[in-house]
């Protein structure tokens, strides 16, 4: 049996880094995915093995079960129903069944994705033999919730390999787990993330689990349902950043500056719930729409400007600010910014032509422009016979 996964990334539309010092934040779901397929292999005595392929980044990892149950049978579990922080001893005996396995310089910083995995995989399903693949359809590191999306769609496999997780594997198609497996789901890739990200909101996980579109504050989430068209250009700058650096690098201006910063991050909430009032609030008329729009463009400015503050802007999203300013289009980093991906709202009546022109103008500089469906499902399985 084939258990399949697959787990949306995301945008921020208002309150990133903020968020991670309690500030309220928005996010939709996009309909990009990272998919991973878990097959448990049947006990071979001496011959079993783990094997993870990492498509994306051409990279494959085989240890023996041996090897892992050696380094890690004294953590105990599994126990898939309590989701458990990783600790630095074992951070550190996971990083070093990684290394054993001689990653390419230039690809090291796959070593905390990997780390996150084995976490995941041991704590939940113990020490199975099995072969798990992952692809994605997003950019790794880019703003978009890769890492997240990793974790959720990783733990959305394990889960459904235990009883813990209620499924018909004879039904056909993607599956939605209940609702309190989404929360048991929701839980441990946190815990996967916190490996990824060092000191993560919850947000990218929280969203990439429940799809749609959220506001986010202190680990609580409140549902959004959006009452007027939303439409995003994403263009990723391709400057490659980390986004455990970037959360590490705010946390520090704040200790150095934690009077200014509090009014920093206040000022996000208040920019956060405003997006969220007025992306809800009904839409009689066109007028309307055009209005809210504006609402939201200024928005999107204000919180542009805080991120600046935080010193989380770079050379490449300034860049894409001023080009589409050209157009009357206005801007924001999304996710932890340093680089990576940048919204611009289309507006409703905006024509193609200018959508047209401002993408040519943004690939000219050698950026990529996508737009994505905002706000499709959350984390979703199937089951197939192994081939
Ligand atoms: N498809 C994938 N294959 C391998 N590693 C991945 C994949 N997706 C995410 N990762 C891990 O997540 C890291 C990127 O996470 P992060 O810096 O938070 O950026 P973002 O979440 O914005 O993409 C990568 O360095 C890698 O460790
Ligand atoms: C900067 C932050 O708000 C979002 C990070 O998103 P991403 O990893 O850059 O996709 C961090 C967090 O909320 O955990
Ligand atoms: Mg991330």
């Amino acid at each position: 049996m084939e258990v399949k996964a697959r787990a949306p990334g995301k945008i921020i539309l208002a309150g990133e880094h903020a968020v991670v010092h309690g500030s309220t934040a928005v996010a939709a779901s996009i309909g990009l995915y990272t998919y991973v397929s878990l097959q448990v292999s049947p006990s071979n005595e001496n011959n079993d093995r783990l094997i993870l392929q990492l498509k994306d980044t051409a990279l494959e990892f085989s240890w023996p079960i041996g090897r892992i149950k050696e380094a890690l049978s004294s953590l105990g579990g599994p126990f898939p129903s309590t989701p458990t922080s990783c600790s630095s001893e074992s951070l550190n005996l996971m990083l070093a069944m990684i290394e054993e396995q001689n990653i390419p310089e230039a690809k090291t910083s796959l070593a905390s994705g990997v780390s996150a995995f084995l976490w995941l995989y041991t704590s939940i399903l113990g020490f199975k033999p099995a072969t798990v693949v992952v692809t994605s359809d997003l950019p790794l590191g880019s703003g978009l919730g890769s890492s997240a999306a990793l974790c959720v769609a990783f733990t959305a496999t394990l889960l459904a390999c235990t009883d813990t997780v209620n499924m018909d594997m004879k039904q056909e198609g993607w599956l939605v787990f209940g609702e309190s497996e989404l929360e048991l789901l929701n839980k441990w890739a946190f815990e996967g993330e916190k490996i990824i990200h060092g000191k993560p909101s919850g947000i990218d996980n929280t969203v990439s689990t429940y799809g749609n579109m959220i506001k986010f504050k202190s680990g609580n989430l409140t549902r959004i349902k959006s009452s007027m068209p939303l439409k995003m250009l994403i263009t990723n700058t391709k400057v490659g950043r980390n986004t455990k650096a970037l959360v590490a690098g705010v946390s520090e201006r704040t200790l150095r500056h934690s009077d200014a910063m509090s009014f920093v991050f206040n000022a996000v909430d208040s920019i956060s719930k405003e997006l969220a009032s007025v992306i809800q609030t009904p839409t009689p008329d066109d007028l309307s729409i055009t209005a809210k729009e504006e609402k939201l463009e200024e928005l999107m400015e204000m919180n542009q400007g805080l991120l600046q503050c935080m010193g989380v802007s770079h050379a490449s999203i300034e860049t894409v600010l001023r080009t589409t300013l050209k157009y009357k289009l206005v801007s924001k980093l999304t996710g932890a910014g340093g680089g990576g991906c940048v919204l611009t709202l289309l507006p409703t009546l905006l024509s193609g032509t200018i959508v047209d022109k401002v993408i040519a103008e943004l690939e000219s500089c050698g950026f990529q422009c996508l737009i994505a469906g905002i706000g499709g499902n959350g984390a979703e399985i199937c089951f197939s016979a192994s081939s």
